[in-house]
């Protein structure tokens, strides 16, 4: 079995595949001073819970933080006997390229996304991933990642306002029932939820129009449903994107080891 460990700026996702399907998805906040140990108790402990039969044998991380690739490391080498495969280091062979200028280190995550987009949608595609930071990740015809754009995520623009202005709450994210607001939190749940529309609408305008073809929308993350369910901004929603992609690069490092 597969533990395939997605870390983001914000959460870090374990999920077990067994070959056919994810037997579970377990979730914790990204902290670069966890120890092996300590993520060793806490997915013991919810394995148990669950009371899941495991068997991992193989481990793949990606992770936008580099510095708790190490931990994750010796979790891997510790608990489950094994190397794990890293997206991004060398010896971590892509089923597609990345066509970016020379020296640009691609997030890991946004590789994973194009690999696990391509192998589920085909080629011409928009992936918008809605973590941390909101990422369109632009997929060629051929699969290869050639670029994209990265903006700041739609909580990290939320808590931005709240610490730069003194008299701006704390605010979670939510539809707004009209455009203008006629108090605070409404006021800045339409700029963040309407802007974001805006946002995504015209980035993605923008890339198809540069392209000169049309392109499908992959959206995936947690707030993904939260602007589909207003206006039409994507042709496919794939909560599982990410892990979908770790388990293709995984595939295609088994099939190409030397
Ligand atoms: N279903 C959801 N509803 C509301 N907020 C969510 C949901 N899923 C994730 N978030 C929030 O979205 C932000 C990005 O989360 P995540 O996708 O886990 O980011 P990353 O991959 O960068 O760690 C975080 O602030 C997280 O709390
Ligand atoms: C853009 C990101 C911060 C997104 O990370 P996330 O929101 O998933 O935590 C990450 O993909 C990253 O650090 N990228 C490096 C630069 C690049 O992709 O061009
Ligand atoms: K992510």
């Amino acid at each position: 079995m597969l533990l395939a460990i997605d870390c983001g700026n914000t959460n870090t996702v374990f999920s077990i595949w067994d070959g056919e399907t994810f037997l579970c998805t377990l979730r914790t906040s990204t902290h670069h001073a966890r120890t092996a140990d300590a993520y060793f108790t806490w997915y013991s402990t919810l394995i148990k819970h669950y009371g899941i039969e495991t068997d991992i044998t193989e481990v793949i991380i990606s992770s936008t933080v580099p510095r708790v690739v190490f931990n994750l490391r010796v979790f891997a080498d510790r608990f489950f006997d094994c190397r794990p495969l890293v997206v991004g280091k060398p010896e971590c062979l892509l089923p597609t390229e990345a066509r970016v200028d020379a020296g640009t280190i691609v997030g890991p995550d946004r590789l994973v996304n194009s690999a696990g987009a391509y192998n589920r949608y085909g080629g011409d595609l928009i992936v918008v991933d809605f973590g941390t930071a909101t990422t369109f990740d632009v997929v060629a015809k051929d699969g290869a990642y050639i670029g994209g754009v990265i903006a700041p995520g739609v909580n990290l623009s939320l808590e931005a306002l709240h610490n730069a202005a003194a008299a701006l709450p704390h605010v979670d994210i939510a539809k707004p029932q009209a455009v203008i607001g006629t108090n605070t939190v409404a006021c800045i749940q339409s700029g963040i939820f309407w802007g974001y529309v805006g946002l995504v609408r015209e980035i993605c305008d923008r890339i198809k129009a540069e392209r000169e073809r049309p392109m499908k929308i992959i959206a995936t993350g947690g707030l993904a449903p939260l602007f589909q369910q207003s206006v039409e901004l994507f042709d496919s929603f794939d909560e599982d994107l990410t892990m979908h992609g770790l388990t293709v690069i995984h595939d295609y490092n088994k099939e190409h080891a030397a």
